[in-house]
């Protein structure tokens, strides 16, 4: 029998109906009891660690949860992590970079209609995540709608329909119906590694999409009060250098100690910075790539390698670095 620790943080799944629209409120115990008593497969525990929208998370709160599931780690087998969907993305992707060498899963889930409504979809997705917290795995991972997605490869596409979640740029790793769990990429894992815990995290990263028409003076302001800064740029990699460039502006954060990071607003298929003029403007060399990463991992790395070192090239070095399958290893 699988010992499962459920842990609630809020979301669209605990929320009830207010005089200003939908609150989270319902605490753990109660979120349990919607489980089916398959009490011979599982037993879960459960505990309420903060009650609020997902709006409203910072990236505290994701040292939160971690530290949560540390502190819990070796009396449980599995953990599932109820979280509303809007930034489930980045705490997914946060975990997996604050909880590494997992040897059991931590599955996050959560809903679009809360779990007392009649068509609510928390209650399979609850059921779908506490079933694969009982598999043989390690890793962070969301389960939504049926599907298992890698922690750092889900991006929200949806913002009302069931099936929210995608995996971008990775296959999904699993489908989960009734108790069958049914896997399309099997990922190894070491059962008897240590697990790695660290959640140093430095918060002062600011994501910043380019639009025909951004403002290069936009750059003197924020140059004060971020350490990193992550560019969505145009297509494979571009950055206006005619009206309105933005070149010297970037230049200028760099040399002010900033790290800059290059990502693209395209969903799939990620960055190719030396394909175009328009990419080559910043030289390689002085910013960071981020190849077919998703954004919603990006942010939590970015905060996560500055919360490690202050040294550029250590910064660079750890963004480069696969974590969780969060980039395509170049061949
Ligand atoms: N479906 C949801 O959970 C949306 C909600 N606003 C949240 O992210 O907390």
């Amino acid at each position: 029998m699988k010992k499962i620790l459920l842990l609630t943080t809020g979301g669209t799944i605990a929320s009830v109906l207010g005089k200003e629209g939908l609150y989270p409120e319902i605490p753990a115990e109660e979120i349990v009891s919607y489980l089916p008593e398959q009490y011979d497969r599982y037993k879960v525990e459960c505990k309420t660690l903060m009650n609020v929208d997902s709006t409203n998370m910072q990236p505290e709160s994701w040292v939160k949860i971690a530290e949560a599931v540390n502190e819990h780690y070796d009396r449980y087998d599995g953990f599932v992590i109820t979280h509303g969907t809007d930034t489930m993305a980045y705490t997914s992707a946060a975990l997996s970079y604050m909880l590494q060498n997992l040897a059991k899963p931590v599955v996050i889930t959560g809903s679009q209609i809360p779990i007392h409504y009649k068509r609510t979809d928390a209650k399979t997705n609850i059921n779908d995540a506490v079933r694969f917290a009982c598999e043989d795995v390690g890793g962070v991972f969301t389960v939504f709608g049926g599907l298992v997605i890698i922690g750092t490869r889900v991006v929200k596409l949806r913002t009302k329909s069931y099936d929210a979640f995608e995996s971008i740029n990775f296959p999904y790793i699993a489908r989960v119906n009734q108790s069958e769990v049914s896997y399309q990429r099997k990922i190894p894992f070491v059962k008897d590694k240590k697990m790695k815990f660290n959640s140093s995290i430095c918060p002062d990263v600011l994501l910043l999409k380019l639009h025909p028409g951004t403002k290069p003076e936009l750059f003197d302001y924020i140059k004060n009060l971020y350490k990193g800064i992550v560019i969505e740029t145009f297509g494979t990699g571009g950055i206006p250098f005619q009206e309105r460039s933005l070149v010297q502006k970037i230049h200028e954060l760099i040399h002010s100690g900033i790290t800059v990071v290059f990502t693209t607003q395209v969903l799939e298929e990620g960055e190719d910075l030396g394909l175009y003029e328009v990419s080559r403007k910043v030289p390689e060399d002085m910013i960071i790539r981020t190849r077919d990463m998703n954004t919603e991992a990006i942010i939590p790395k970015l905060m996560w390698a500055l919360g490690q070192t202050n040294e550029p090239e250590q910064v660079k070095k750890i963004m480069a670095t696969p974590i969780a399958y969060d980039i395509t290893p170049t061949k």
